[in-house]
């Protein structure tokens, strides 16, 4: 009797294996075409992928530049998980440029705890809508207002560049941890609209849980026996996410109520609608604008606004302290290009070298603008990011099937020579108004590109310029590390391994009568 139990056992598991792998002999015949590694049965080419992350980037590349040269495709897997790796404009337009592939692969889904189906993660009907509902959050008017919040944390970042660069003399100092916790600041008072005073106190728990999550996500990310919910639950790095949750979550709640209550407050004292304010009297954070948009929870419940903030807390951080760090480092590296950025500034202020940034001051600063686009060419602050296909796509030759994770490798795709000759050469006149004509809409794509591009970016150009004018108004950069010799972590946010290392001194007083070199960009 057991043995035909066994027996009839046996025979369901084959039975439901061999349906399993009859439905899916379209998609592995599709897969198979496309050009890429040998892969294993059911392992794919998992075991080549389960190494540090700072590896898994090298030879993701390696993959992209090896099988994907022709066209700009690859394939690799995943355990039976599809990936096809895009890296040509014509191959990433495909996939960027429809509506129909918006919907975020499974690697999204480790950030749901922390973001929950916010505008990063959400898809179809919900994430239209909320899109929508967010778009007014980045108008112009309201980003103008957040110039006195870049401002002041960057001047507070200068006075600690200016600090440490006495402290290290020649040595130097790593400027990456310096600017993400300025960059922590200003996303914290622009979101929540309250202080966390982070670049003094970066011992503070929520500080603290934001880099813990972070990393939490990426490791389940990278390894397989953390991706199952019910295996990652019995670990002690669940534990680890349970406590980062109740810091995170605690705190945007906790600023949740009040701002609500100060809203309500403040609405009745005038009786009439926040919307006459704008712009005018109070400085709004992201989160006034949702409680607005809210509509006393017809159209956003606290969760729902909960998710936004913390979505903005996480994607407006993270981003902009990679690119205002690597940008300085390549300014750094380069005299000739730090000269013009100087020139351009001190014409800038030449009526008064110590007053505030104005965003009049932000718009005419052409040339730092190349070199921070030029910079996000090089490192992309996210040198990769993900759609799951719902139906196949024509790429190229290759139809690529139903079921696959396209994943857009904005690192390599950046440095097609055929686009961006001398590809690893920092050179900013390329983002020259002239030069840019005729490039293909999608060869450079930082921001991504598309229906789901990022909603921030006018947001994080405007923080890259007040923070990089206010340190290069006051100091001059060497930096240290060469190039050729960093070595990258590509894992949410491209980070150098062992930090950017700069020496800084401090510039000249420039006189009120400074001479009025513009630049090229500037006649
Ligand atoms: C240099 C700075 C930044 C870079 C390079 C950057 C890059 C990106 C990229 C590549 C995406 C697409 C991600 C994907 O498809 O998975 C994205 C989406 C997004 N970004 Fe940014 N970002 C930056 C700054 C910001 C800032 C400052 C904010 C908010 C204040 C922000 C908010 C968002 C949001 C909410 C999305 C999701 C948009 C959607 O799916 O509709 N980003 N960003």
């Amino acid at each position: 009797m057991a043995s035909l139990s066994v027996l009839l056992l046996t025979a369901l598991a084959a039975l439901l294996v061999a349906r399993w792998w009859w439905r899916r002999r379209r998609l592995v015949a599709l897969m198979e075409r496309i050009p890429g590694p040998f892969a294993l049965p059911l392992l794919g080419n998992t075991l080549e992928q389960t190494v540090e992350h700072d590896e898994l980037f090298v030879r993701l590349n390696g993959i992209t530049q090896l099988f994907g040269r022709q066209h700009g495709v690859c394939r690799t897997w995943f355990c039976t998980q599809p990936y096809v790796l895009l890296s040509s404009p014509d191959a990433v337009e495909c996939v960027l440029a429809s509506n129909r592939h918006t919907d975020k692969s499974d690697e999204y889904l480790y950030l749901r705890p922390w973001l929950g189906t916010g505008l990063l993660t959400s898809w179809g009907a919900k994430w239209h809508r909320r899109r929508k509902v967010l778009t007014p959050a980045f108008h112009f008017r309201i980003l103008d207002d957040f110039i006195d919040v870049f401002r002041e944390q960057a001047d507070v970042l200068a006075d600690r560049f200016v600090q440490q660069a006495e402290q290290a003399g020649r040595r130097g100092f790593n400027v990456f941890p310096l600017v993400t916790l300025c960059t922590l600041d200003i996303i914290c008072e622009t979101a929540m609209g309250r202080k966390v005073h982070a670049q003094v106190d970066s011992e503070s728990p929520y500080v603290r849980a934001v880099y813990d999550m972070a990393e939490i996500v990426l490791t389940r990310q990278s390894t397989v026996w953390y991706q199952p919910d019910w295996l990652f639950r019995l670990t002690p790095m669940y534990r680890r996410q349970q406590a980062c949750l109740r810091d995170l979550h605690g705190f945007s709640n906790k600023m949740i109520l009040e701002r609500k209550e100060e809203f309500r407050r403040s609405r009745d004292q005038r009786g009439q609608d926040l919307d006459d304010d704008l712009g005018s009297k109070k400085r709004l954070a992201f989160l006034d604008l949702l409680i607005e948009a809210s509509q006393d929870g017809a159209v956003l419940s606290d969760e729902d606004i909960r998710e936004e903030v913390d979505t903005f807390m996480f994607e407006g951080h993270d981003t902009t302290s990679a690119a205002i760090s690597w940008c300085t480092f390549l300014i750094g590296c380069d005299p000739h290009v730090q000269r013009q950025v100087h020139a351009e500034l001190d014409d800038i202020f030449a009526d008064d070298p110590d007053r505030g940034v104005t965003m009049k001051d932000l718009n005419d600063m052409k040339y730092l603008e190349c070199c921070i686009k030029e910079a996000l060419r090089l490192y992309p602050s996210v040198p990769a990011f993900a759609r799951s296909l719902r139906e196949d796509v024509q790429i190229g030759p290759y139809t690529v099937p139903a079921g696959t994770t396209a994943m857009i490798v904005v690192y390599m795709l950046h440095r097609n020579a055929e686009v961006f000759p001398e590809p690893e050469v920092f050179n900013p006149d390329r983002f020259l108004p002239d030069n840019c004509v005729g490039r293909h809409p999608f060869a450079y794509v930082p921001f991504s590109a598309g229906p789901r591009n990022c909603i921030g970016q006018k947001f994080a150009l405007l923080e890259e310029k007040a923070v990089l004018s206010a340190l290069l108004r006051r100091l001059r950069f060497e930096s240290l590390d060469r190039r050729e010799d960093l070595t990258l972590h590509g894992e949410l946010i491209i980070r150098p391994k062992d930090g950017l290392r700069v020496r800084a001194f401090a510039r000249p007083h420039p006189s009120k009568t400074a001479s009025k070199t513009a630049t090229a960009v500037n006649k």
